[in-house]
This record gives structure tokens, sequence and C-alpha cells, in this order.
């Protein structure tokens, strides 16, 4: 039963309508180029991936990098001025911490500390006036282990272990970066087909809720994973784990994130509409009613974690990152998940267990958007702090709903109900008239023509990037 609660409308006093944003997510996508004269025409040969917030990758080109706050007295080549705000941090840098210099003969790579605070290599203390061989992988903290700024990462694409590489042609093509490692494109040398390739550092996370990653947790994604078999959830094949990198080996999904469709401009901040948003709707709810009856909980469904099988605007959905998921739905205690799509017993954090319905309300966070354009909460909403919004329940809906049935609005409505026990199951959203419409008809039909054998690859791939097999 769909429970009709009261609704609040538009009016003058309402907080403004806030765009979808992306929510923890790190901007180690930015490339900044340091000495870009210099580095045109060098080619870099490794890259120290910024892992805090605002600071960028900086390409390593020239053998001898300075970096530090600087001065005129102390030159470098990056000088940390964009992280001046961040004083936990900026506080430890010296004028000079550390330099990186490439032997030229041996074209070893060191790390050097110049710092009276230190500087870590995988939080082991380097020390003023000493050195260090760098390693691909390596973390580099300053003054404290916790304090971790950057990743060291080679350039050459041809460091992939053997394990990796006997079975898997591994391409330099990017598909994606994460909190953990990037996605690259890759295929099976047994038959050809495409996969996509994650590489996990397993040393570290820069999201806050894996901020202390350990191999557990990726084994603990792989084996949920392995459990999971389902259209509308990415399969993995493979997981390889050496040295300081697990390497998994998933389904390929070539269409991007769910994310980018719900902020394509051609919908103009609407919402995809009642017929759009229907089809969409049916592939993540069968997607979560297969996962709760296997006993599993996603914990972190968002739209970022949530694939398009290719650019055409009816595709498959596929849910994906089950680093939060949990493998067993008892005694779920522990506060995860995206603040903006986290369920309210899991705000509350009182300890108390929680149940996979937590599941149904980020679902319900995720389908709002889709059917209207703009999130349920946010932190961009300036009537009441984000926590209170979640915990009461507050819903706004503006004029992007007039095209939205009342069935449809009534149902986004049941599954963020602020009381679990309300709130649906899964089972029952699929048992409702709601899902028994033409669209959700023709989603199934769509899922059912999309199992099919894994596609080969592509022939450009094949002639271009394939080495012996
Ligand atoms: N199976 C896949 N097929 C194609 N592209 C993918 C696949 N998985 C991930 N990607 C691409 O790589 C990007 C990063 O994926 P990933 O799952 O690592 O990101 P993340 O969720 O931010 O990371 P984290 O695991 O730290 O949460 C995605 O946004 C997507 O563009």
């Amino acid at each position: 039963m769909v429970r009709e609660t009261k609704r609040r409308r538009s009016s003058a006093e309402k907080p403004i309508v806030v765009p979808v944003t992306r929510d923890d997510t790190m901007p180690v996508d930015e490339d900044l180029v340091v000495e870009e004269s210099q580095c045109a025409a060098l080619k870099p040969f490794a890259k120290l991936v910024g892992v805090r917030r605002g600071i960028s990758s900086i390409d390593l080109a020239d053998d001898h990098f300075v970096c530090g706050r600087g001065s005129h007295d102390a030159p470098t080549n990056f000088n940390f001025s964009t992280v001046a705000e961040d004083v936990g941090l900026y506080k430890f840098i010296s004028k000079i911490q550390f330099s990186i210099d490439r032997d030229t003969e041996t074209r070893r790579i060191y790390l050097h500390d110049h710092s009276r605070n230190g500087t870590l290599v995988n939080h082991e203390m380097i020390g003023k006036g000493l050195s260090r061989e760098l390693m691909n992988g390596d973390l580099i903290s300053i003054a404290i282990p916790a304090l971790i700024i950057f990743v060291y990462e080679r350039a050459d694409d041809n460091h992939h272990p053997e394990e990796l590489t006997n079975k898997y042609h591994v391409t330099s093509h990017l598909l994606g970066k994460g909190g953990f490692g990037k996605v690259l494109l890759g295929y099976k040398k047994s038959d050809r087909s495409v996969v996509a390739i994650k590489q996990l550092n397993t040393q570290f996370s820069t999201r806050c809720s894996r901020a202390i990653a350990k191999t557990r947790d990726i084994q603990n994604e792989v084996e949920v994973m392995k459990k999971l078999s389902h259209p509308n959830i990415v399969a993995i094949y493979d997981c390889i784990t050496v040295a300081k990198y697990s390497y998994m080996v998933i389904e390929y999904v070539g269409g991007g994130e769910f994310f980018s469709k719900l902020v394509d401009s051609k919908y103009n901040q609407m919402g995809l509409g009642e017929s759009l948003g229907k089809y969409f709707a049916f592939q993540l709810i069968d997607a979560v009613l297969y996962l709760h009856s296997v006993g599993i909980c996603h914990r972190d469904i968002k739209p970022e974690n949530i694939l398009c099988s290719n650019k055409a605007e009816r595709c498959i959905l596929k849910l994906t990152d089950f680093g939060m998921a949990k493998n067993s739905v008892n005694r779920m205690k522990t506060h995860c998940g995206t603040p903006s799509y986290c369920a309210p017993e899991i705000v509350a954090n009182q300890g108390v267990e929680y149940t996979p319905k937590v599941d149904i309300w980020s679902l319900g966070c995720v389908l709002f958007i889709t059917f209207s354009g703009y999130p349920p909460f946010s932190e961009e909403y300036t009537d009441l702090k984000m926590d209170e919004q979640v915990l009461t329940g507050r819903l706004f809906f503006h004029e992007q709903w007039h095209r939205i049935t009342d069935e449809t609005q009534n149902m986004i409505q049941w599954m963020l109900t602020v009381e679990p026990l309300i709130r649906p199951s899964a089972v029952e959203l699929m048992s409702t008239q709601w899902m028994k419409c033409a669209d959700c008809l023709s989603a199934k039909q769509d899922i059912l023509k999309s199992i099919q054998p894994i596609s080969a690859a592509p022939a450009a791939l094949q002639t271009t990037q394939a080495g012996p097999v």
C-alpha cells in the first residue's frame, strides 16, 4: 500500500532548487602540469597523483623537482598555495619539503627529505637529509602518516604484473578514475572479450568511509560481486592481487555513469520524465530486489555508482561499486554511504542496527532526481542542515513534478519514508501496479535482449592494441 502523506508544495519560502552535484568525489582528475613549457618538450616519466582536496596531480618530467611552501630564497616547482587554507596540512609543510630526483645514469627515482617535520613514504619517516627510492604506488605523506598527499605513479603503462598480463591485455585507455585507483580498458586474451580492469591501490583510500582501507575491504567487494549474477549488476570475472595493487577484472559497461545522463543538458534540469523514469526505475528496483534476495545490502546506491550500457536514451543500467556492500544483512551498524543518499536511520547514528531498507531510501533519492532533475537532500538547501532534512524527511515538490503522475510521486515519497518499517521493501515495490506499466515491460524485454554472449573486442582494439596472445 502506498501511504499518502502530506506533501509540501513550492512556496515563496521554499529553498531554491539546487543542481545535482557529484558527492564524495575526489578531484584526482585535474592534471596540473607544472612548468608547462618544459613538460611539453619532455615526456613525463612519472606522476604525483594528488589525493588531498585542492592538490592536483603533477607530471614529473625534469630530473629535479622541488616541492614545498617555497619563498623567494627557496623556489619550488610546486608550492602548495592551493591548500593554504587547509591549515591542518599547510602548517606542517616546510619551505622545501622534499625533492624528487632522477638518477641520470640508472634512471631510478629518489625522494630526498628536506623537512624538519619530515616526509613519509608508505607511512615510514624518511628524515631530513635522507633519501629513499620511490616505487610505483608509493604513498607520500607529510609529517604524520595520516597526511597523505600524493601517490607516486610511474608513467609507463607496461608495469602491470605478469599474473595479470598472462591472461589479459591491458590497454592504456583510461575509462575513469576513482578514489582507490583507475579503471582501464582491456580484453581477455583467451576470447578477446572486452573487460574493464579496475586497478586499486590496496594501501589507502581517499574516501572517508574507506579511510582505513585494507586488502580485506577489496576482498569483501570481490566476494560480494562473485556471489552476484544479474543483468542490472556489473559482473566480476577475476581479481588478481600483486604487491600494492589489486586488479579487479569486471564487465565493461560503455555508456558512462547514470549521473551524466541525469545532468545532461538536453533534460534541462527537469528530470527524465515519467516514461523514461519508469523505464529506469524498473531496472534499479529489480537489481535491488535481487541483491536483497541473496542477502546483500549495497549501502552506497547513488547515480555515480550506476553505469549505462551505452549512450542510447533507453539503455540498460548496471549497479556497480560494491566496496561498502554487506554480505550478511544482519547486524549492520556501520555509519557509511554518501551523505545526501544516506537513510535517516544511518544518519541518526545511534548504534542501532539497520536493515536493507537503507538501500530503498538511497534508491528513492536516485529516483527523485531521475523524475525531477534536482536532489531531495543537499548541503546547498539553506532551510535546514542536511542531517535534519534527512531525519525529518522534508521534501519539496517543485514544478518539475507537474508532469509526473501522482502515482509516481507517491511511490517516491513512500521510498523516502523516514520510518524504515513503513518504507517499502523491494518486493513490495515490484508488486505494485506502478511496476506493471508498458515502460516497465519494455525495460524487461530490453534487459532480456541484452543478455547475450560477451561481445568480442572491437576490431580497432584487436589490431592496434593487441599484444601476442
Ligand atoms: N565496468 C566499467 N566499465 C566501464 N567504465 C567503468 C567501469 N567501472 C568504472 N568505470 C569508469 O571508471 C570510473 C571510476 O570507477 P570507480 O568504480 O573506480 O569509481 P568510484 O566509484 O569513484 O571509485 P571508488 O571505488 O573509490 O568508489 C567510473 O566513473 C566509470 O567512468
